[in-house]
């Protein structure tokens, strides 16, 4: 297993909280929660979920929810400006979006999330390197779930442009598809430098979160109150399976 960079090195898939929250106060009253919850490895921001929406301008508000965070705990952060076309709730074109993850990137999270898709992709990821703040380069898939070919390439492009880390997410519709998403992971681990996090949605796709690491995935994303994804499962849950999966035979 190939460890994520920004989170201290453990042979176990990385735990990592979505943090989803309309306000700084709800978001420090989240990030107090996950204080006090034993088993997690970092925290993942979803910029995207303040009610009160982002524009190109609202560069402040980086600053202010890490500082919210930072007040209640030292785990380290990746920040998601997650958008409408990737399941998100930011609606943003692609000279704002750039904008923004500029400004995300100067506030010095750990790490910061990078849609793939979008124009800046590649400069994105240089300014994070430059900035000494982690890349995880992202696609998600909410309708289907492309043949594990089509996802190992994707992972490919995403390190072959300087991502720290590559991360998939699909939607499966039967076993095939979750067969599919754990090839990939599998084959991603195998030839690709960088750890790779590939996720198979909803509640098929289930136990990709809980055995994914048996298959390379790096990281898994677990709850604490709301989630952020169909099929998350909670922290004790994930912990309770890595457990017995590490466990001596
Ligand atoms: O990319 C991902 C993965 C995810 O979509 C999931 O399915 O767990 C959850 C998102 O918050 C995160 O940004």
């Amino acid at each position: 297993m190939t460890s994520l960079p920004f989170v201290a090195s453990d042979q176990l898939p990385a735990v990592i909280v979505p943090l989803v929250a309309g306000d700084f106060d709800e978001l420090g009253r989240l990030a107090a929660d996950c204080a006090q919850t034993a088993g997690i490895d970092a925290l993942e921001w979803r910029v995207d979920a303040l009610a009160a929406g982002l524009s190109a301008k609202a560069g402040d508000v980086f600053p202010a929810g890490l500082a919210a965070i930072s007040a209640h705990t030292d785990l380290p952060v990746l920040l998601t400006i997650r958008t409408d076309s990737e399941g998100g709730a930011a609606n943003l074109d692609e000279d704002a979006y750039t904008a923004l993850i500029r400004q995300a990137i100067a506030a010095g999270p750990a790490a910061v999330d990078i849609e793939f898709a979008r124009r800046d992709a590649g400069e994105l990821i240089t300014a994070a390197a430059e900035a000494g703040v982690a890349s995880v380069a992202s696609a998600h898939d909410f309708t289907d779930t492309p043949p594990s070919k089509q996802l190992l390439r994707t992972l490919k492009a995403m390190a072959d442009l300087g991502a720290d880390v590559a991360k998939i997410a699909v939607m499966p519709h039967n076993r095939s598809d979750v067969l599919e998403a754990l090839e990939a992971a599998d084959r991603g681990r195998a030839r690709l430098r960088i750890p790779i996090i590939v996720i198979a949605m909803g509640r098929r796709g289930r136990l990709t979160r809980l055995i994914g690491g048996e298959f390379g995935s790096a990281a898994t994303f677990a709850t604490v109150g709301e989630g952020s994804a169909p099929g998350q499962v909670s922290v004790p849950e994930v912990r309770q399976t890595l457990q017995i999966l590490v466990g001596e035979d």
